[in-house]
């Protein structure tokens, strides 16, 4: 199932959270939604999930919109905020969604398993850690077992571990389960290997749509590489030779622009340059990112003035 938004508007009094904005999400694929933080990606789910009326545009699903789909709970899976009530378990907690959607309750069990919460979830879900509230979360948007999925920074209070169980399950919904996935984010290094197709917004507009692939090869060369080597000299002739810019630093550290770590690595072996560090500072991904969304923080961080400083 596709999504389509297109156009869509929304101000909330004199602030305009979403402009004209338009992409697709494509069945099969993980959708990474990025921006900083107001960028308007909560404002931009909502009025997908037909919570908020947007001033102008549309959302649809296969070409119906979210108020007139015959079976909302079988289409759309959610999760926006994790709130559950904390004296029930969270096996409950799904066995009430399912009465309320006319699921069966055994549902609530396979669920709670998909997500690795079957032996957590007949405990009070007021115990559960940030990382097991969002995974009951995700528990519940699986509930009507639909082929869309529409996550809110799911990644938020989840440890490196929980990160990496996320990212392997979204990517088994979408390529191996052909569910359409839009999730959002406001870390590129968190949907860098999570998502397919990125959606970037900045203040509440499309900045950049496309694969990760497309988007990684229009930043290609941007980043910066750091090598250590006890001949730094011998190493910035070499990649001077080859046309790369290689300054000398202190403690044999030289910083090359305008080319990537294997590139660095093959020009100094066969020159002989021993390397004992070998680094991207940054990938050109993230630097395309930044530039791409700098200054559309809504709390753009300022330099103290001297005089705020000094006070
Ligand atoms: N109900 C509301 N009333 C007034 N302003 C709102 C409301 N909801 C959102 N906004 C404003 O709309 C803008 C976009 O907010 P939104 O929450 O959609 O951004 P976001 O990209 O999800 O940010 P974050 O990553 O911080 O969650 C912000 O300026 C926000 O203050």
């Amino acid at each position: 199932m596709r999504v389509e938004v297109s156009g869509l508007t929304k101000s909330f009094g004199t602030v305009r959270a979403v402009s004209d904005l338009g992409f697709t999400v494509e069945p099969g694929s993980v959708t990474g939604f990025l921006g900083p933080n107001g960028a308007g990606k909560t404002t931009t789910l909502r009025m997908v999930l037909g919570l908020i009326t947007p001033d102008a545009g549309s959302a649809t699903f296969d070409g119906v919109p979210y108020a007139a789909l015959p079976d909302p709970v079988g289409t759309v899976g959610a999760v926006l905020e994790t709130a559950f009530h904390p004296a029930r378990s969270g096996r409950d907690h799904l066995r009430v969604y399912c009465r309320a959607a006319g699921l069966p309750v055994s549902r609530a069990d396979e669920v709670l398993t998909a997500v690795g919460l079957a032996t957590a979830g007949r405990r009070r879900a007021g115990g559960y850690s940030l990382g097991m509230r969002q995974r009951l979360a995700l528990a519940t948007a699986l509930l009507g077992d639909p082929p869309v999925l529409v996550l809110d920074e799911p990644a938020n209070g989840l440890d490196p571990e929980g990160i990496l169980w996320l990212r392997g399950f979204l990517r088994h919904l979408a390529h191996e389960e052909g569910r359409t996935v839009l999730v959002s984010s406001h870390l590129l290094s968190e949907m860098e290997q999570t998502a397919d197709r990125v959606v970037i917004v900045g203040a509440g507009r499309l900045v950049r749509q496309g694969s990760i692939t497309e988007l990684r090869s229009g930043a290609q060369g941007a980043g910066t590489v750091l090598a250590r080597t006890p001949d730094a000299d011998r190493l910035a002739a070499v990649l001077g030779d080859a046309g790369m810019s290689a300054d000398r630093g202190t403690d044999g550290l030289v910083t090359v622009t305008g080319a990537t770590p294997a590139e660095v690595g093959a020009r100094a072996f066969h020159a002989g340059v021993e390397l004992h560090e070998l680094r991207a500072e940054t990938t050109g991904l993230e630097d395309l990112y930044f530039r791409l969304t700098a200054g559309q923080e809504q709390f753009a961080a300022t330099s103290p003035t001297p005089e705020g400083a000094a006070r």
